[in-house]
């Protein structure tokens, strides 16, 4: 048995599966932006803003991310935003994302999809064509919004379709079930959409149940709190259900009073198919590797473990077989 350097960890070809394109708009892009849309932030400086980025929950951290989404309002601001996300990742390692996007977030400002999905396309493109990154772009439903206001949404998205390819669920879980969104679902399922959703993060072991069963999910974006259903936990080994669990975040939320009591390694020693994924790495401090070496350092990951949890990155991506099978060998090479 061997601990991985972070060289080592960096050479291995990742997938990002769970990270909000908003939650990546890093303090001195936002006073950039900020500055050229002619917005005043309610902080002095960029240093202001990062002492502010301390969370007793979910909710405290939902309030800043959505404050600071103001600072997004042109085509160019989301081009920006995610080209600087793709430039962490060449960094990082990481050949393939699956971003989301929130776009309910920027209506609701007056911003349409169509203005959105122009500059977020445009950098995922040149992610491709410049960073050899290849993509797919997720459209999260705002969970503490109505049902209604979701369907609103997929119906202005359609249009757009060429640019996502799934649908997901975000924000405020505590009393905003999946069962609220069975109807949208259902709705982006039959447009032949494939579709995730945030389920036990802090919200109960029941909720994944529900994303499971109502809304037909093909992975759950964190899960980790499945650990308090034993037969839950049985069903997503056998199932090989992926979770996209976040370790930063988790403990940035307090999930986790320390890294150091994180499940992830439990689960997958016990066959649960997780994966590592940043979620909003500008305000939990690190973007994909981070996470890695955030649990090597707390958990003492192993080498394999390393590469099963980047294996299972691959293997529950939206990437074809052929593709997966590509970035596989190679991931081979570099165990
Ligand atoms: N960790 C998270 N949970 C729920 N909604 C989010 N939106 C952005 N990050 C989120
Ligand atoms: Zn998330």
């Amino acid at each position: 048995m061997s601990f991985p350097d972070t060289d080592f960890l960096r050479a291995l070809p990742k997938a990002e599966l769970h990270m909000h394109l908003e939650g990546s708009l890093e303090p001195e892009l936002m006073f950039a932006l900020a500055e050229r849309n002619g917005i005043t932030l309610p902080y002095a400086d960029v240093e202001a803003l990062r002492a502010a980025y301390e969370f007793g929950n979910l909710q405290d951290f939902l309030d800043l991310y959505y404050q600071g989404a103001d600072a997004l309002r042109t085509e160019q601001d989301f081009y920006d935003l995610t080209w600087a996300y793709l430039q962490r990742c060449a960094a990082d390692g990481v050949v393939h994302v699956e971003p989301f996007f929130d776009p309910q977030t920027h209506t609701v400002r007056g911003i349409p999809i169509a203005v959105q999905l122009a500059g977020i396309s445009r950098a995922l493109a040149d992610g491709q064509a410049e960073l050899g990154i290849s993509s797919r772009l997720i459209l999260s439903f705002l969970r503490h919004l109505s049902e209604d206001d979701a369907i609103a949404t997929l119906q202005e998205a359609l249009p757009l379709r060429e640019h996502f390819v799934a649908v997901g669920l975000d924000s405020s879980e505590q009393g905003n079930p999946p069962d609220k969104f069975e109807r949208v679902f259902a709705m982006a399922r039959e447009a032949g959409f494939a579709c995730v959703a945030h389920a036990g993060e802090e919200g109960p072991a029941d909720y994944i149940v529900q994303a499971l069963d109502l809304l037909k999910v093909m992975r759950i974006d964190h899960g980790v709190r499945c650990v308090e259903s034993p037969e839950l936990v049985q069903r997503l080994i056998s199932e090989q259900m992926p979770l996209t669990v976040c370790p930063l975040s988790n403990t940035r939320l307090k999930v986790f009073a320390d890294m150091r009591e994180h499940n992830i390694l439990q689960l997958l020693e016990q066959g649960v198919k997780v994966t590592i994924n940043s979620d909003d790495p500008a305000y939990f401090g690190g973007y994909l590797l981070a996470n890695f070496v955030a649990v090597r350092d707390a958990l003492k990951m192993t080498r394999e473990q390393a590469v099963a949890l980047a294996r299972n990155s691959i293997t529950a991506s939206l990437l074809t077989d052929g593709e997966q099978q590509q970035w596989l060998a190679k991931l081979a090479e570099a165990a």
